[in-house]
């Protein structure tokens, strides 16, 4: 069989990715199943520096073709916070809850009105001796008050999608993955890459 790597640790990235190129047949593999992978630092102040950096650094030490994902959500209010830090905005431990409530704390007083923001994601394609390909997608909604639903990961619950009504964690995956900003990214890498170029197989 042949597989494709997503250099990331997190398993709803992974999740995503699994589910988005099921239509191809091929076994998605993430760093979680490589055993003494890096955790590569994230010292970039963009989301296409830092996919760079995890897909650059993986593809040349495996020596084989890798996508890697940054991506963050930037709220208008905050000036674009928490951005590239969305994953450790409320400290390194990192929990998904204390990130929600630090931006539900923030915007407590900010109305309804000027409660936009966007889900942002650079996807970086790095091959061994060839140039990198970026793409980026996003995906424009607002700040709830409280958190709705269950599905999804990091900020879905409290990231409010206008055009379907519901959050993000209300979607069901496969509406989750038709308008995400990792889709409308994925969507561009797909079209512009042959398909054989991220495949590679164990020798
Ligand atoms: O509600 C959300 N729905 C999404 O679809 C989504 N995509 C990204 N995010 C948030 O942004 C951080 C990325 O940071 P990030 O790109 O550095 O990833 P990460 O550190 O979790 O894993 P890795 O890929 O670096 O290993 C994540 O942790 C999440 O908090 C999302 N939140
Ligand atoms: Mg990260």
């Amino acid at each position: 069989m042949m597989k494709i790597l997503i250099a990331t640790k997190n398993e709803g990235k992974v999740k995503e990715f699994q589910s988005m190129f099921e239509d191809l047949g091929h076994e998605i593999l993430s760093l979680t199943d490589i055993e003494g992978s890096p955790d590569v630092e994230e010292t970039g102040t963009t989301f296409e520096e830092n996919a760079i950096l995890k897909a650059e650094t993986i593809s040349q030490q495996m020596n084989i073709p890798v996508i890697a994902d940054d991506s963050g959500l930037e709220i208008d209010a905050l000036e674009g916070k928490p951005g590239v830090y969305s994953a450790r905005y409320a400290g390194l431990q990192k929990s998904d809850e204390d990130n929600m409530s630090k931006v539900l704390a923030e915007l407590q007083n900010v109305p309804d009105t000027q409660r936009s923001a966007r889900f942002v994601c650079a996807l970086a394609f790095a091959m061994p001796n060839k140039k990198t390909i970026v793409v980026n997608g996003e995906c424009e909604g607002k700040i709830l008050r409280e958190k709705r639903g269950s599905k999804g990961f990091g900020y879905d619950p409290i990231f409010y999608v206008p055009h379907l009504n519901r959050s993000m964690a209300e979607l069901a995956k496969e509406e989750k993955n038709k308008i995400s900003h990792r889709a409308v990214a994925l969507k561009k890498l797909k079209n512009l890459i042959n398909e054989e170029d991220l495949l590679w197989e164990k020798p």
